[in-house]
């Protein structure tokens, strides 16, 4: 299950200062990277030192932190740089679902970083001189329905209101997926570099195929500090200024988004309360405009009671009612019922850890499963009791509009 690629154990770890390297996705050697990027800072990583298959299961984030502690704990480190994200790191993504297959953690044997002015590379081992690829554009992109069509999802998405209405519970983000096929291989290189660009708000994140640029931080973790951007409630872009402006306010004022809303919050505080000697959310959220969409948005800081690394947060805060629902578990088994396919990586947390517990993850939204010519595209929303079906779905189009756009350019 884990495998040591060209290296020795314990790994050798060396991370050096480094001039300014420009675009950091620009740098990376091959098609498939590893990335963690928002407004040009953050990290790519190429090689693989160690990975591993995180079994499924109820304890997969405590067997996720065992295996780092040994591989992460035992290595040789030299380390110039001395900052979160420097010496070996380790980037995962974990399914959505705890029985689904999928989840893992890479430590790449190269890593390329750049935050607040700095920037380092660390090498584990010696590791192989990189020739760099071209990248290919994938060619033409045709699409077909996942496991559902559109009106079979709108219809599941009237059934789980219906559920909502009669009190089995509070609400339930039900999602879909997309297959896109390209005439040739996905670099997802290409990909990246272009989320980067038009997305720069959000995380762009590559790991083991998962590719995406996700708005949602789950948890980002510097010493003792925490800090976690909650999303919940949606509207598309407007197609003027003032349409927009209108969508904004409407969504600001709307029962049904602020309410989904408040049980996104109310699950992050009920999960990090227990954690944290101080930690403040928002009365009142605040509008994210993005190019695609408009959310409602709060952020949530806090301070860390004890030594919680930043994968224990991630496995108290999993799943938040922005990709669940409310109540957790009712939620998580009407998903299982009526959505009819696996989740994967799709809104599961992702992002990177380093040998210290610092790091940052996201909630793996506006993604996709990259293998090959093909790409499996996911997305999704809160639906409440008054949930109206073609809302959901024009909002399910919108948030799908970020890989297709990836894709296609
Ligand atoms: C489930 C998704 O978005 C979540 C995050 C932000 C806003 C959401 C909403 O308004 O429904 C969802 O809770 C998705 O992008 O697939």
């Amino acid at each position: 299950m884990s495998v040591a690629l060209g290296t020795t154990r314990p790994l050798p770890v060396r991370t050096t200062p480094v001039g300014d390297p420009g675009d950091l996705l620009a740098s990376l050697p091959r098609s498939a990277p590893y990335a963690w990027i928002r407004h040009g800072e953050g990290l790519v990583g190429w090689g693989e030192a160690a990975r591993v298959a995180v079994p499924p299961g109820p304890h997969r984030f405590a067997w996720a932190r065992e295996w780092l502690a040994d591989i992460l704990g035992e290595a040789h480190v030299d380390d110039a740089v001395n900052t979160p994200g420097s010496g070996p790191v380790a980037f995962g993504s974990f399914t959505f679902d705890e029985s689904s297959p999928g989840s893992v953690l890479t430590v790449p044997q190269a890593i390329l970083a750049r935050r607040g002015g700095r920037a380092w590379l660390t090498t584990i081992g010696d590791t192989p001189l990189e020739t760099f690829t071209p990248i290919r554009d994938p060619g033409h992109i045709s699409y077909g329905d996942g496991s559902l069509t559109a009106p079979e999802w709108e219809h599941v998405v009237a059934r789980a209101a219906a559920r909502i209405r009669d009190g089995e519970l509070e609400k339930v983000v039900l999602a879909r997926d997309l297959l896109a096929t390209a005439e040739h291989p996905i670099d997802i290189r290409l990909l990246l570099t272009r989320l980067a660009h038009r997305y720069p708000d959000c995380y762009t994140f590559s790991v083991a195929g998962l590719v995406g640029a996700t708005p949602e931080l789950l948890i980002r973790r510097t010493g003792q500090e925490i800090e976690s951007l909650v999303l919940a409630g949606t509207t598309p872009r407007g197609s003027s200024a003032a349409d927009d402006l209108a969508r904004g306010a409407a969504l600001f004022a709307s029962e049904k988004d602020r309410h989904e809303h408040e049980c996104a919050i109310a699950s992050v505080r009920q999960t990090l309360a227990p954690l944290c000697a101080s930690l403040h959310t928002p009365d009142e959220p605040e509008l994210l405009v993005l190019p695609n969409v408009q959310h409602l948005a709060s952020h949530v800081v806090g301070r860390l009671a004890d030594g919680a690394s930043v994968l224990d947060v991630v496995a108290a805060m999993h799943p938040t009612a922005a990709v669940g629902g409310t109540p957790t578990a009712t939620a998580i088994d009407v998903i299982r019922e009526l959505e009819g396919m696996d989740r994967a990586g799709y809104a599961g947390p992702v992002g990177w850890i380093d040998a210290h517990g610092d790091g940052e993850w996201g909630i793996a939204l506006r993604s996709g499963l990259i293998s090959g010519r093909r790409a499996r595209l996911f997305a999704g929303g809160g639906i409440m009791g008054n949930s109206d079906p073609a809302s959901e779905l024009a909002e399910a189009q919108a948030k799908f509009r970020v890989m297709q756009y990836a894709l296609e350019g």
